[in-house]
Formats: C-alpha cells, structure tokens, sequence
C-alpha cells in the first residue's frame, strides 16, 4: 500500500516541480516510459518565435485547435519554457519545443504550416519600416530553414514589415527553387479583425456577424479597408467611411501609443493569427469557400479577388488601380 502510494506521490510531484534529468532519475515512472500522446489525425504546425508577445498567446490558441496534431516551438530565446508551460493543456496536439539556430531544421522538417511572428516589434514614434534592417535578416534565416526542410508548407508571415517581409521571403523561396506565391501569405488578418469591430461599433452590431474585406498592404495608407463590399450590406456616411478608414489604417499605431514602449499588439494579432491559420488548416483539409484577406503576389500588381466557391469580383469592383500588390486568396 505504502509503496504505491509513494508512486502516486513520485508522480504528482513530477509534474509540479520543473523537469531536469535529475528528477528523470528519481521518477518512479519516467517521462520516456509514458505511452504516446496524441496521434490524432492533424496538421504539423511549427510557430517561429514562439517565446514572444505574439509567439506566447498564438502557441496557446495553436495547442487548443483540434486541427492541430502537432505544434513545433521555436525561438532563440526561452523556447523550453514556454513549451513546458504550454504543453500541460490537456489537449490533442503533441508539443516540442527548438532553442536556437542550430534546432532551426529539426524544428521544420515535415511541417504542414509554418507561421513566423518572430522579429522585433515597434516603439512610438517609429514606423514599421524602421524595423525592416532587423526583422529581414531574421525572415530571410527562417525562410532558409523553410525552404531547405519544409518547401511544402504554407507560411504564414507576420514579421513586420509585412509589406517588406513578404517580399524577401519570396527572394529566398525563388533563389531556393521553391517558390509558390499560394504558399506565402503575408497576414493582415489583424487589419480585418480591426474593421470588423470597428464596423460593428459605428452600426451597432454583434462583431461576429460582420465581415469586412480588406485590401492592400500592412501599413498606413497601404491597409485598404473595402467598405462598400461589407457583410451585411451596409451603408456610411461619409464622416463614418473616413473614421473608420482611418481607424482601422491607423489601428496598430493606437496600440503601439498605449502600449507606451512595451510593444505592438500582441494578444488581438495571436487571435487573428490563429483565426487565418485555422482558415489555412481548413483548405488545407480540402473544405470548399475558404476565402481571407492576405497580403500575397498578384499578377500584374492590381487588385484582384475571388470570392471562393461563390464567384468572383470583377477588378473594376475595387476601384484601386494604385494597390502594388495584394490580396484575396483561395488558399487551396
Ligand atoms: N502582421 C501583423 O499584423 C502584426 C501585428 C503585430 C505585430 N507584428 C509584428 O510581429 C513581430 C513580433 O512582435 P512581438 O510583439 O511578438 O515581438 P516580441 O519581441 O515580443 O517577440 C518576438 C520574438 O521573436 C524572437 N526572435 C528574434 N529573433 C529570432 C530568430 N532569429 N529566430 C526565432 N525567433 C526570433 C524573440 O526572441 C522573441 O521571442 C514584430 O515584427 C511586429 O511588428 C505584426
Ligand atoms: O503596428 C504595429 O507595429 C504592429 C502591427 O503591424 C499592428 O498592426 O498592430
């Protein structure tokens, strides 16, 4: 009786105190004899600069997406830690955590997924082009990775600057030979989530029941918020349409300046991060009418769009010739 009651507590307290290969030894039941976890059928999904304001929140909602089979962590810093912490949710996803650039290749090998929030985030008073000498030598080392270990996979780029970043990985994947610009989607799903509560607001809607397109890049004027093309139809005044143009254009900015020094938006760009990969995962699945906004190449830098399985806009329908490069996206 005795003995399996210290068993009980042998392994209760293994869970409670930090692992380290000492308690390994004195575990009467160690990690390497637990059966696996997991096995469910899913998506490999590897999150780089995963210990970050983004990185943190976004590997949580990652780990409770049942999509998910297995959730890769990588960073250069505290990768261990936050893979601890987050793999004790209970649910299905198996979770491994990667320090450093020499874990870099074992982190991406065989993953369906690739979503990048790693890089540094902006100050008041900057631009997010005033991280573009930082954040590119990163992207361009990450996207190496991807194209050396998983040139499949789809990359989810939230590196700022976007409208930069994107770019540059499409330099690297072209140089590597495996390029495949339905494969690089710059996410600028923060823009949309943006507009859909700021919509909301202004009609007095449930924010879930609203859905604006938004086009364009990932900074400033560039982030091109498609009103007349909102669910439900609405109509705005317009001293509506330029509030809202504005706010949602200028909607990082805001967090950046009550952020007062301490970051970008972080816990709202986990939520849309997840909310675009999930969207990814489900046409990667085969489901039908996945549509979301992305910053992507288009052909001949005008806007274009698809309206997934239902149709398609013409281009005259978004009237902004002046866009370089955007946008919609069937991401099968
Ligand atoms: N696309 C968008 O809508 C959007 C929204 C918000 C923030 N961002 C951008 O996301 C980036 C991250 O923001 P954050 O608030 O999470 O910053 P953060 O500083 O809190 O986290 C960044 C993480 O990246 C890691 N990192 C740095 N170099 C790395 C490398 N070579 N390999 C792997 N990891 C590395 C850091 O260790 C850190 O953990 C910033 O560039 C920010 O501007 C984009
Ligand atoms: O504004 C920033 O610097 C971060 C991000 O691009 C955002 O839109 O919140």
């Amino acid at each position: 009786m005795e003995s399996v009651a210290n068993q009980r507590i042998a392994r209760v307290s293994a869970h409670l105190q930090p692992p380290n290969s000492q308690m390994e030894e004195s575990c009467v039941l160690k990690r390497t004899d637990c059966r696996a976890k997991g096995g469910a059928p899913g998506f490999k999904v590897a999150i780089l600069g995963a210990a970050g304001g983004i990185g943190q929140p976004l590997a949580m909602l990652m780990k409770m997406n049942p999509l998910v089979s297995v959730l890769h962590l990588y960073d250069v810093v505290n990768a261990p830690g936050v893979t601890a912490d987050i793999s004790h949710m209970d649910t299905g996803a198996v979770v491994r955590g990667f320090l450093g650039q020499p874990q870099l290749e074992s982190a991406l090998i065989g993953m369906d997924l690739v979503i990048i929030p790693a890089g540094v985030p902006r100050k008041p008073g900057m631009t997010r082009d005033d991280l573009f000498n930082i954040n590119a030598g990163i992207v361009r080392t990450l996207c190496e990775g991807v194209a050396k270990c998983c040139p499949n996979a789809i990359v989810n780029l939230i590196s700022n600057p976007v409208n930069s970043t994107v770019p540059i990985a499409a330099e690297v994947f072209k140089k590597a030979g495996t390029y495949d610009p339905k494969r690089l989607l710059g996410v600028t799903m923060l823009d949309v989530v943006r507009a859909n509560t700021f919509v909301a607001e202004v009609l007095g809607l449930d924010p879930r029941e609203v859905d604006v397109p938004v086009v364009g890049g990932h900074a400033g004027v560039t982030i091109l918020p498609l009103l007349s093309q909102a669910k439900p139809p609405s109509s705005f005044t317009p001293e509506e349409t330029e509030y809202l143009t504005k706010r949602i254009q200028d909607g990082g900015t805001e967090v950046v300046q009550a952020k007062a020094g301490a970051g970008s938006a972080t816990l709202s760009m986990a939520y849309a991060a997840v909310k675009f990969a999930d969207a990814c995962l489900r046409g990667l699945r085969g489901d039908a009418g996945v549509v979301e906004c992305a910053f992507v190449a288009s052909e001949g830098g005008i806007a274009k769009g698809e309206k997934g399985a239902g149709g398609k806009h013409s281009e005259g329908d978004f009237l902004h010739q002046e866009i370089v490069s955007i946008q919609l996206k069937q991401i099968i």
